[in-house]
């Protein structure tokens, strides 16, 4: 549906989520379309994308809510009226600093441009009763019902916080919800081809940013009030990166030497391929591969920033480079397409996507790509797997069946190559693998295990 222009933050809100929850759309490209077509700047495009990202968060508990105060179930009101009551309600449960106040006035304004008479009172009402026992809603007791709680609570889906309910306890599945619906901390990674951390960190400084060192990644640094990060100087010349922190790890867990060949088995838009260009001071080959010809550009486009040019992008199915490659790869990095289930805190919407059949569909194709993919390595080649995924299933379920199949191939002890690990992932890391969780580290959750081909032992 064609939109008319946002006039104000929360008009371009109200669109971002009406697109994203009637249509369908991913919030990211929907909020970008909105922006763009409203001629709506700086401290408005933050605080649209605050609104919007909020609301579309709590989708589901927002539309429990707001339920309770209706006649008739929300799905029978007209849906852009239904995406004003998220709208209103999301400021009223989620952003304090927004006096209820202004939050129903403005809502009721612009339910007088989206709607009519009727409709208008009803989003009065509603907000202001919702206003009234906001601290007070009727979430299911904790004690009985434990993930209707807790996925209400903290809007998550239920069968995810089952999931999670029985893979991590009460205690920490709480922490981890809690720990996505914060607002994930803008990560970026020094490029140490064009700069050093410390002369990134001054220029970011004068670009009026405010920044503190990660604490696990060497070339990381968080960064707070750079505003639209294309705009930056900086990011234009090409210093760095944005990347997490778990994301930057894998390239230290692969640490390629300079000089050595190097395949990148599913590659866009080249977050780690140009860390590990990086690392090997840009001197060798990486061979970065996607099944996505669309998705290759963004690899050439990140290399031309970055200034790389060890980085040929190749066409190819991961589970084919084994045939394609015979043996041709030092290292080979396989950062498997996953679920996601890691990085909840920087997507809003994808919590609302998944599905529990999703994990272990995806499993399979993580199998196939490491059995397809292997064969490119060397003999004592080293490679790294790693996923954005929490799930077991998609982690370290899949190297026990790889291991199984690919008698060649074993675990080895990460503590070399991560820099600064945190105590609790000494053991695991000391056996081959890694979990970083979003709870316990601050980072996304990241897995990462590293393997070795043994030198004398055929497929
Ligand atoms: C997790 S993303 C990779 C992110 C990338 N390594 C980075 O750090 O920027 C997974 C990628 O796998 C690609 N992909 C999915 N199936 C594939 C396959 N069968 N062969 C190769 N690439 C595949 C997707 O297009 C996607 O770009």
């Amino acid at each position: 549906m064609k939109l008319r222009p946002a006039a104000s933050a929360r008009e371009a809100a109200l669109q971002v989520i009406y697109r994203v929850t009637e249509e369908g759309a991913f919030a990211s490209l929907a909020l970008d379309e909105v922006l763009q077509a409203s001629n709506l700047e700086g401290r408005d495009r933050t605080l649209a994308t605050e609104l919007a990202y909020s609301a579309i968060k709590a989708w589901q508990t927002l539309d429990w809510a707001l339920g309770l105060f209706l006649k008739h179930p929300l799905a029978k009101l007209p849906p852009w009226i239904r995406c004003l009551l998220r709208l209103g309600g999301a400021q009223l449960l989620y952003l304090p600093r927004i006096p209820a106040r202004a939050a129903i006035y403005e809502t009721v304004e612009l339910a007088k441009k989206y709607g009519h008479r009727g409709t208008v009172g009803l989003v009065n009402g509603v907000l202001r009763h919702l206003e009234r026992r906001k601290d007070d809603l009727p979430y299911p007791d904790p004690g009985s019902d434990p993930a209707g709680y807790l996925s209400l609570r903290y809007y998550h889906p239920r069968w995810l916080v089952e999931k999670w309910l029985t893979q991590f306890g009460y205690a920490e599945t709480e922490a981890l919800c809690r720990a996505d619906n914060e607002p994930a901390p803008m990560v970026i990674r020094a490029n140490t081809l064009k700069t050093t951390v410390a002369g990134l960190a001054a220029r970011l400084q004068d670009e009026g940013a405010t920044i503190r060192p990660a604490r696990y990644a060497p070339e990381g640094l968080i960064v707070e009030g750079l505003g639209a990060v294309k705009a930056s100087p900086s990011f234009r010349e090409g210093l760095f990166y944005v990347q997490d922190e778990g994301s930057q790890l894998v390239g230290h867990a692969l640490k390629p030497e300079p000089g050595s060949i190097v395949i990148d088995a599913s590659a866009a838009p080249g977050g780690k391929t140009t860390h590990l260009a990086q690392l090997m001071a840009d001197r060798g080959t990486i061979l970065a591969c996607d099944v996505h010809p669309s998705r290759l550009e963004l690899i050439q486009e990140n290399c031309r920033r970055l200034g790389v040019t060890c980085v040929r992008a190749v066409l190819a199915d991961a589970r084919e480079l084994g045939q394609r490659y015979p043996e041709v790869a030092d290292y080979l990095l396989l950062d498997a397409p996953c679920s996601g289930l890691g990085v909840l805190r920087r997507r809003p919407d994808a919590r609302w996507r998944k599905e529990l059949a999703g994990t272990r569909e995806l499993a399979r194709l993580q199998l196939e790509i490491l059995l397809g993919a292997r064969r490119a390595l060397k003999p004592d080649g080293v490679l790294v797997y790693s996923t954005c995924s929490l799930a077991p299933e998609e982690n370290q379920e899949v190297i026990r069946q790889f291991l199984d199949r690919a008698r060649e191939f074993s675990l080895v002890s990460l503590e070399p190559w991560l820099p600064v690990l945190p105590a609790d992932l000494e053991v695991p890391a000391r056996q081959g693998w890694v979990q970083y969780l979003p709870q316990r580290h601050g980072t996304d959750g990241f897995f990462i295990a590293r393997l070795k081909r043994e030198e004398n032992r055929g497929f």
